[in-house]
């Protein structure tokens, strides 16, 4: 099976997460697309979405599915998402697609994260993925100095890339992510840090892996 078809499988195998008559948290990238045309078959039988991005908010709206704003809503029973990593204990790089803060925000109003990915982001240990972290444009050099100092961590500065909410990012490099709870923690609390890419206090619950025997669930 090509990539692509292993994406199509667990976006497909995500709905079944999907209550009736709920509100959904939809994250972003490629897996959730697939899931999104997925939704869009079923769609008579929630009350909408909320998104993470300005990309799939679009694509909710053109297949007809209603989009809520985050405040509209109190709590979301699950939030569906890829990852860029994801380690034996739920915990995930995010954010290739530089919407890390908002997938964070709306996960973060859901009770339960589903992540959907092709088997290949599987890890033992996390940080061959270069980790993203959002930054305030002005913070970006004094971010990259620190990240190199405590953490070793090479960052560059994604080229082009602007964020849905205006900020940069930074790609870093020649990590080893032991304790992601931590090193979230810690980073998170930087001046100039919008967002790190580590998803260890919003965890995911259950992973659907899509593998060349079909979907692999592992849960948390
Ligand atoms: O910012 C993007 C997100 O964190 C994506 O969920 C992540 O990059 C995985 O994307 P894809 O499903 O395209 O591999």
């Amino acid at each position: 099976m090509t990539q692509d078809e292993l994406k199509t499988l667990v976006g497909q195998a995500a709905v079944q997460y999907v209550p009736a008559g709920a509100i959904v948290g939809v994250g972003t990238g490629s897996t959730v697309n697939k899931f999104i045309d997925a939704l869009a078959a079923i769609k008579d039988r929630i009350r909408g979405a909320v998104s993470s991005s300005v990309a799939s908010t679009e694509r909710l709206k053109a297949l007809g599915i209603p989009v809520l704003e985050a405040c509209e809503v109190e709590s979301l029973p699950v939030y569906i998402d890829g990852a860029d990593e994801v380690d034996p204990r739920g915990n995930m790089i995010k954010g290739g697609g530089a919407a890390l803060t908002r997938e964070k925000i709306v996960a973060d109003l859901a009770e339960r994260f589903i992540c959907i990915a092709d088997e290949s982001k599987l890890v033992e240990v996390m940080g061959r993925f270069p980790l993203p972290v959002e930054v305030i444009p002005m913070a970006a050099v004094q971010v990259a100095r620190r990240l190199k100092a405590q953490y070793g961590g090479e960052a560059t500065l994604r080229a082009g890339c602007v964020t849905d909410n205006g900020c940069h990012i930074l790609d870093v490099r020649g990590l080893k992510i032991t304790d992601p709870a931590a090193m979230e923690a810690d980073i998170s609390q930087w001046p100039g840090v919008v967002t790190v890419g580590i998803f260890a206090r919003n965890k995911a619950s259950v992973c659907l892996l899509g593998t060349s025997e079909g979907v692999r669930t592992l849960t948390f």
